[in-house]
Formats: C-alpha cells, sequence, structure tokens
C-alpha cells in the first residue's frame, strides 16, 4: 500500500494559453535500469543528470537496502556497491515499480542467486515475466515463482541463444544484465530496439561489458569476467518530451521544449503534424506554436520507432478538444489502457472504448470535476484534461504520477499554468 502524504492531489483550473520554455528531464525507464546495472560493477560508478522522480528514489532506496552506498548530491548520484552481501528485496519498495524486476538480472550476475518480490508498476492490463523467466533459464538459471515470490539460482551462467516471443523492453534489457558475466556469447534475437536499451548497453560496456547490436533486433552480448568504474550521463526522457509536445500542441501560444533527441520521436512528431500542429524542430529542441483547426487522426500503438503505447493516453485530451471529427487510438501492447477514457467522459467527452480501441468524438468541451489518475500516464493525461477545461479539476491518485514526471508542477506553473498541489 503506498504511504499517503500531503501531496496526493492535484487542483487545475482550465482555459490559460501556455507560453515559455520547458526543459525535459532525463529518461525514467532508462534510469530504472541504470541503478540496478551499476551493481554489475564491484566498483563505483556516478550516474549524471538523475531525474526527480519517486522510481529513481526507489531503486536507490532497494541498493541501499542491499547494503550499497548512494551519495545522492542533487542531479548525480556516486553509487558504490562493493561491500553488498547476497539479501532478498522482499519489502513494500520491490512493489512500488515495474522495474525492480531488474534486481533479477543483476543480483544474478552478482550473486548467482535472486530472492525477491514479484515487480508492482501501473496496471495496464496482465504484465507477466514469463520470457524474462525464459531468458534467465537458457543462461543456466532455476527459477522458482510461488505466492508472489520470485527465487532465482545458478551454479554457473552459460551464453545462450535466446530468442523473445514479444520484443520486450523489461526481457532485454534483464537478459542482458544477466548475460554480462556470463560464459561465452549471449544472443538476444528479437529483441525490443527502444532507446532506453542502448542507453544500458552504454553503460555496460563502459564498465568494461562486451554488448553489441543493441537498438537492432540481434543483440549479441559476450562475457567479461570483470567491470569496472564509470560515470555515465542519463540520456532524455523521450516520453516526458513527447507528453510536453502534446500539451503544447493543446495549449501553447509558443512553447519551446528543451533537452530533446527529436530522432526518438519521430512517430509523435510525424502524427502531430498530421494533425496540423505547428511545429518546428531544432537539433534538440522543439518549437510548438498556437495551431488551430486540427484534423482528426487515427494512432496505433507499437513497439520502437512505432507511436508508443506510453504517448496514446495522452493524446486523448488532445484529441477529444482540439480534432475536428472522430479519431481512432488503436492499443497493441497492452489489454486495459484505456482507463482515463472513463475520467475524461466525467469531464464531458465522448469517448468509447471497444476491445482494444478508444473512439474519440470531437471536438467537445470538457469542464472540471473530480478524477482519479488510474496511472502514470492517464494522470498525465488527466492535467492536460484539467488544462483544457471549464473551472477546477481535482485529480486524487497522483503518486502515479510523480513516479515519472519530476517537478511537474513547477514546470506547468512556469509556463503559466494554474496548478497546484493540495
Ligand atoms: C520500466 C519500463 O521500462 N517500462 C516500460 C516497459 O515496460 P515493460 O518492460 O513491462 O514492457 P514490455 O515491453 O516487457 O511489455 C510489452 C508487452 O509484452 C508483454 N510481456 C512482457 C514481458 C514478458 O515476460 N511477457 C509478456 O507477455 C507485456 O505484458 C506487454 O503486453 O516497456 C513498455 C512498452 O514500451 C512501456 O510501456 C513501459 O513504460
Ligand atoms: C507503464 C509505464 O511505466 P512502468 O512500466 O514503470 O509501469 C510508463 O512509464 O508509462
Amino acid at each position: 500500500m503506498t504511504e499517503k502524504n500531503n501531496y496526493d492531489t492535484i487542483k487545475v483550473i482550465g482555459g490559460k494559453k501556455l507560453n515559455g520554455e520547458v526543459k525535459v528531464a532525463s529518461s525514467k525507464n532508462s534510469t530504472v535500469a541504470l541503478i540496478p546495472a551499476t551493481l554489475l560493477s564491484g566498483e563505483e560508478v556516478i550516474l549524471e543528470n538523475l531525474p526527480n522522480i519517486s522510481d529513481a528514489t526507489v531503486q536507490l532506496e532497494l541498493l541501499e537496502e542491499l547494503g550499497c552506498t548512494v551519495e545522492r548530491d542533487d542531479a548525480c548520484v556516486k553509487i558504490n556497491t562493493k561491500e553488498i552481501k547476497s539479501k532478498p528485496l522482499v519489502g513494500e519498495n520491490v512493489t512500488k515499480l515495474r522495474a525492480s524486476y531488474y534486481y533479477i538480472g543483476a543480483l544474478l550476475t552478482r550473486f548467482k542467486e535472486v530472492e525477491i518480490l514479484m515487480p508492482g508498476g501501473c496496471y495496464l492490463g496482465p504484465r507477466p515475466i514469463d520470457l524474462h523467466i525464459k531468458g534467465f533459464e537458457k543462461l543456466g538459471a532455476k527459477v522458482d515463482i510461488s505466492q508472489g515470490l520470485v527465487k532465482v539460482k545458478a551454479e554457473k551462467l552459460k551464453g545462450s541463444n535466446i530468442y523473445l516471443d514479444i520484443a520486450s523492453v523489461g526481457a532485454t534489457i534483464n537478459i542482458m544484465l544477466a548475460a554480462v558475466m556470463a560464459e561465452g556469447r549471449t544472443v538476444i534475437e528479437n529483441a525490443a530496439k527502444e532507446p532506453e536499451i542502448i542507453d544500458v548497453a552504454n553503460l555496460i560496456n563502459s564498465m568494461g561489458g562486451k554488448v553489441r547490436g543493441a537498438g537492432t533486433s540481434k543483440i549479441k552480448i559476450d562475457g567479461v569476467t570483470k567491470l569496472g568504474s564509470t560515470r555515465h550521463e542519463i540520456i532524455p526522457d523521450r516520453i516526458e518530451a513527447g507528453t510536453y509536445l502534446i500539451y503544447a500542441a493543446a495549449l501553447a501560444e509558443e512553447i519551446k521544449i528543451t533537452n530533446i533527441i527529436p530522432m526518438h520521436l519521430e512517430s509523435l512528431i510525424s502524427k502531430l503534424e498530421e494533425m496540423g500542429v505547428n511545429l518546428e524542430v531544432y537539433k534538440d529542441s522543439i518549437l510548438v506554436k498556437e495551431s488551430k483547426n486540427l484534423k482528426q487522426i487515427n494512432i496505433r500503438t507499437a513497439v520502437y520507432p512505432g507511436f508508443p503505447t506510453d504517448l496514446q493516453q495522452i493524446m486523448v485530451p488532445l484529441l477529444t478538444t482540439k480534432a475536428n471529427g472522430v479519431s481512432i487510438i488503436t492499443e497493441t501492447i497492452y489489454s486495459s489502457r484505456f482507463k482515463n477514457c472513463h475520467e475524461l467522459n466525467k469531464m464531458g467527452a465522448n469517448i468509447r472504448v471497444e476491445n482494444n480501441s478508444a473512439i474519440i468524438v470531437a471536438p467537445k468541451q470538457l469542464y472540471g470535476t473530480l478524477v482519479d489518475a488510474p496511472d502514470l500516464r492517464g494522470g498525465a493525461s488527466l492535467i492536460l484534461a484539467g488544462l483544457l477545461a471549464e473551472g477546477e479539476t481535482t485529480i486524487n491518485n497522483v503518486e502515479h504520477i510523480y513516479r515519472g514526471y519530476g517537478d511537474i508542477i513547477e514546470k506547468l506553473t512556469a509556463l503559466g499554468a494554474t496548478i497546484t498541489k493540495a
């Protein structure tokens, strides 16, 4: 159960245009993998540009539970994993986020045995970890899961050819973590290609590992016997960047979004352009100007470089309020990622969810009311709805939002929004 604090509610007063500049933080999905990856080295590792999100804090607390030294100075964290001993991870921190599963791969490399609770994270439909398990077993580990506890043990880890039935981000990274010191070569076929996978491979290689092909569907890992210390700068968060791009498409007079790698956002940029959003793409920033007469579009989520599932929920209030005509979003990654639509309908939207599609009738005016953030991106979707709505919107369960959006209240306030923690 997540502890309640004073900041469990966000209040938004809608109807204001936004202006100014917003800087994107480092990637959540990289950070939450890079932190456990520091366990692969017994020496000091420094991560730079740590995002101010609760998922990063929880991952660092898990390192501390294992006995690591963690010195955090603003956005830089110095981690020393030298003195740690193998220990079960069975506290509530493990269940606060999805990425605690990366402790399985990392601890398997370090100690050849792991005992950990099943991960948490946003409920978006069933999220099994069978492909992770299949990978560990192919490397020679024995896995036992009962009553929510995962036990993994190996006499020794041996490189293998592993084909993933689904190009899973989590399984690709977790198998990489487990294979770094396995004897011989591991090949992951049908690997996920998300930029965060390249970021993790870069960290491993800068510690002395041998990972080739990250970012393609075939990753080759040659086992090494030792990894050393390094300093690593985390890549910008393409999902946070995409979120602010969508907010700007809906609300900007003129908004510049900085610290972006535009190549990571091609599918979103192309969909916003198809709608008629007025944007200028630069080397590491995007300028969005006031956009009028936006067209309806259809979106189908897909693995990278397709349209990210993590951004579809945020598109819904934009399409509801600004598109002319009916838009359809089809979700292909998760079976239950439309809970935000139910909340948006309470605000005046007309969205019908049929199987894995949301049919969005537009344009509709939204009205402020009391809503519940169903999950992280669903929460970000409701913030945008609140900013677009007439009157005041109160959003409950906002701890989901702080998992992935650092300083979101401050960033939106600086753009001119009326938004407060309550
Ligand atoms: C911490 C992190 O990086 N989270 C991201 C990661 O989640 P996560 O790593 O959980 O997502 P996956 O890519 O593994 O999941 C994709 C699909 O494969 C299924 N699956 C996955 C693993 C498995 O062993 N068996 C299985 O059936 C999942 O249920 C899902 O339907 O990638 C997702 C897809 O881009 C993003 O939405 C999440 O933000
Ligand atoms: C689904 C997400 O996160 P997680 O996998 O950490 O639950 C997300 O970032 O949108």
